[in-house]
């Protein structure tokens, strides 16, 4: 599926973008692993949190919908899991694989993962190291790479564990076998990474003890059924923000949308580089910070992106490039490697299309510096762009489209229906001129 980009438009309205993926992820393992019936409200009905779902059925667990973003979850108890009959298939998410190991580890079977093209590439010995310290034994294929074979071990040894990079999944995986381990597991990481997990545990009446960047749990408590009430993404609200503040004119409403302030780094960026950006109605809901976030268009300038941003905008980076083509002055981005580990190399991605377009973006080892053309009144011209069936790279160009001369045509969109399968129906209502043609 191609998306055609046309050039021009202006955005308004209120919307709410998509449920967010890395809490819907962690809504059905948790409920799956608790005592009693969990219900889900603004669930992402997309591939990935569905690749999550479908694997807790293969294990017994039954799960009711998802209807208008509603779940039920008959959660079966840390030790309710069964054996899937065949490999679980979780498609294009890492965040399944990964954090689903940290479970499997601690099951008296053996779970074999595998995904498609684009997962199969992705480091997994991230997850296989400690699970491996936990006394599990866990099989990839050469380089680390999927499928991955975890050979449960029901009782696990507690460790420790310094994580060599930021990851929240592999933090993530850590502490969810840590679940079944004997004693303290606990993770210090090097820079603070989203703590959805650690937050929904507690919601769940399972102590995590968080203090600076370590977090710890014990072994062998219990977890109790709760409503979940999923934000808006704030990772796919992101492009409507780029979007309404490249777009002179324009002012958009983001309805409900989680601004936990370890996912809040594209906020921080933007407004570092001028944006006009308001939160309104600032809440707490089920334990997560919420805001409608109000976006009017502004003139951006080119900064040196603080390195602790990175970890808190890591998937925001394909838009916050298009953002930085429009600004006036230079923007370097230092400290992002784990971007050449995404669903794609996304620095050679987005460096490859803004090419295409005419912006000079040079590609460093772990970052970008980006040339911005924010004095001219067109930024980019047009051209047809891979996508790398990346869906973050398919909607940050689309992004683009609202500042180019000329139609732009992104190839491989299928994968927007992974994190957002409504982007395209919201982004027309908000004023994009976008089309997608099979
Ligand atoms: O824990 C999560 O839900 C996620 C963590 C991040 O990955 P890393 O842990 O690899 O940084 C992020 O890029 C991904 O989209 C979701
Ligand atoms: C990196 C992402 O997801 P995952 O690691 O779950 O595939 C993403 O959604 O940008």
């Amino acid at each position: 599926m191609k998306f055609i980009a046309s050039p021009g438009g202006q955005l308004s309205g209120d919307i709410r973008v998509a449920g967010d993926k890395s809490i819907s992820h962690r809504s059905i393992m948790l409920s799956s692993l608790a005592e009693g019936v969990t219900e889900v409200s603004g669930f992402l009905e997309g591939e990935d949190a569905l690749a999550t779902l479908n694997a807790f059925r293969a294990m017994g667990v039954q799960i009711d919908g998802p209807v208008d973003g509603k779940v039920t979850i008959q959660g079966v108890g840390l030790h309710g899991l069964k054996a899937p009959e065949g490999e679980l298939y979780v498609g294009n998410s890492g965040t399944s694989m990964r954090l689903l190991a940290g479970i499997a580890a601690g099951q008296d079977f053996t779970v074999t993962m595998t995904g498609d093209v684009s997962l199969s590439k992705r480091p997994m010995e991230r997850v296989a190291a400690p699970l491996r310290l936990m006394g599990v034994e866990v099989e990839t294929q050469e380089g680390g790479r999927p499928p991955l074979v975890i050979n449960g071990k029901g009782k696990l040894k507690a460790i420790h564990y310094d994580l060599p990079m930021a990851s929240a999944q592999v933090k993530s995986c850590v502490l969810l076998a840590g679940l079944y381990a004997e004693g303290e597991t606990s993770t210090t990481e090097p820079a603070p990474t989203r703590d959805h997990t650690e937050r929904m545990l507690n919601g769940f009446g399972y102590p995590v003890a968080v203090e600076g960047a370590t977090a710890r749990l014990q072994g062998g408590g219990k977890l109790s059924a709760m409503h979940i009430d999923v934000p808006a993404d704030i990772s796919s609200a992101a492009f409507f923000m780029v979007a309404a503040t490249i777009t002179p004119g324009s002012q958009i409403i983001l309805q409900h949308v989680g601004i936990n302030p370890t996912r809040d780094g594209v906020i921080n960026i933007l407004r570092l580089m001028g944006a006009d950006i308001t939160l309104l109605n600032e809440r707490v809901v089920g334990g997560e910070p919420v805001a409608d976030i109000r976006v009017r268009s502004a003139e951006l300038v080119g900064i040196d992106i603080p390195v602790e941003q990175v970890p808190l905008a890591i998937d925001e980076f394909p838009v916050l490039f298009v953002a930085a083509a429009c600004a006036q002055g230079t923007t370097t981005l230092t400290g992002a490697e784990e971007l050449r580990v995404k669903e794609s190399d996304r620095i050679q991605a987005m460096a490859d299309g803004l090419h295409i377009l005419g912006v000079d973006a040079q590609p460093t080892d772990d970052g970008i510096v980006i040339q911005g053309r924010g004095a001219e009144e067109v930024v980019f011209g047009g051209g047809e762009i891979e996508s790398h069936h990346d869906h973050r790279i398919a909607m940050s160009f689309a992004v683009a489209g609202l500042r180019a001369s000329e139609t732009i045509t992104i190839n491989g969109c299928d994968n927007v229906a992974t994190s957002f399968p409504n982007f395209v129906a919201l982004a027309q209502k908000a004023g994009f001129k976008l089309e997608q043609v099979d």
